[in-house]
């Protein structure tokens, strides 16, 4: 077997396409949604994915705001960029790029952030929305997979999803969004304490493997003809990045999501979604 591929790269582009119309629409109303960035720090793959983010916001016709510290910026300059963020007309929503810096407290970072202007769906207040069933920014990349299984006619409802990894910006959200009504999934999540991975994978209809070891999910851990989505970012000595899914995995999967060019397009078109929502719920237009 040679697995379908989950084509972020392509989906992303759908999804811009059909906010140059919303943002045109917001624009005759005279709103220009802006997306904001805080980048602290020089670390060049974090520059790289802000650098993405603002080209993706002249794509479709937003405004950027991009704000940057040093490696060196105290836990209280940050915390100013962001009140500054919150008080910014311009800035409709913001992320604040992660990982920070070594010492800082990101919690108290995420927390200072506006939940109106929280283009990420990370903080407390969105996280207890999206708990709660209520309306709010949705964590980009766990709705870029649910975007993108969907797009391919996936079928989530009933799915036994296993999710490997409790990160912040995914594992740990994930399987709030796959357990709601709309979606129906059933999720098993894994992480270092789990005992026996590979008995947990070999249930899995989905896999989400986001745990930042390379080639953690191996072929003879998945069923054959199960989704796998690869999100895992990790680097060569060379730079290029290995993901958490083993190349073998393409011969045993139904579906597979390439890295690059799966799960990281969606978790950028998710982002601009986010901002235009809120301008939309602004203007009362959502
Ligand atoms: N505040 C946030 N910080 C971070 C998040 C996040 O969602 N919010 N996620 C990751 C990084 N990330 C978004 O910021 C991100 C990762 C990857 C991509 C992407 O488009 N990747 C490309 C390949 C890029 C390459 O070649 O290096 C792809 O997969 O095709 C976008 C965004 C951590 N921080």
């Amino acid at each position: 077997m040679s697995a379908q591929i989950l084509d972020g790269k392509a989906t992303a582009a759908a999804i811009k396409s059909d906010l140059t119309a919303r943002v045109a629409a917001l624009k005759e109303r005279g709103v220009t949604p802006g997306l904001g960035t805080l980048l602290v720090g020089d670390d060049p793959g974090s520059r790289w994915y802000v650098n993405g983010k603002h080209r993706d916001c002249a794509q479709v016709g937003m405004a950027s705001i991009q704000r940057e510290l040093p490696a060196s910026a105290t836990q209280e300059e940050i915390e100013a960029v962001v009140r500054e963020l919150n008080d910014d007309p311009a800035c409709t929503g913001y992320i604040v790029q992660l990982p920070l810096p070594k010492g800082v407290d990101t919690n108290r970072v995420l927390e200072l952030i506006d939940p109106a202007k929280d283009a990420d769906g990370l903080h407390p207040t969105n996280l207890g929305r999206l708990v709660l069933n209520e309306t709010g920014p949705l964590p980009c990349t766990p709705n870029g997979i649910v975007t993108l299984l969907r797009h391919h006619g996936v079928e989530i409802n009933g799915a036994h999803v296993v999710v490997v990894g409790r990160g912040i910006t995914v594992g740990r959200s994930i399987p709030l969004l796959l357990t709601r009504k709309s979606e129906n999934a059933t999720v098993t999540q894994c992480h270092t304490g789990t005992r026996d991975l590979a008995a947990q994978l070999k249930q899995a209809d989905i896999i989400v493997a986001a745990a930042g070891v390379p080639g953690i999910v191996k072929p003879e851990y998945v069923k054959p003809g199960a989704a796998v989505l690869d999100v895992g970012v990790s680097r060569d000595e060379n730079g290029k990045i290995v993901g958490d899914v083993h190349p073998g995995v393409a011969e045993v999967a139904g579906w597979l999501s390439p890295n690059p060019g799966g799960v990281g397009p969606m978790t950028r078109a998710e982002l601009l979604v986010n901002v235009v929502e809120a301008a939309e719920r602004a203007v009362g237009a959502a």
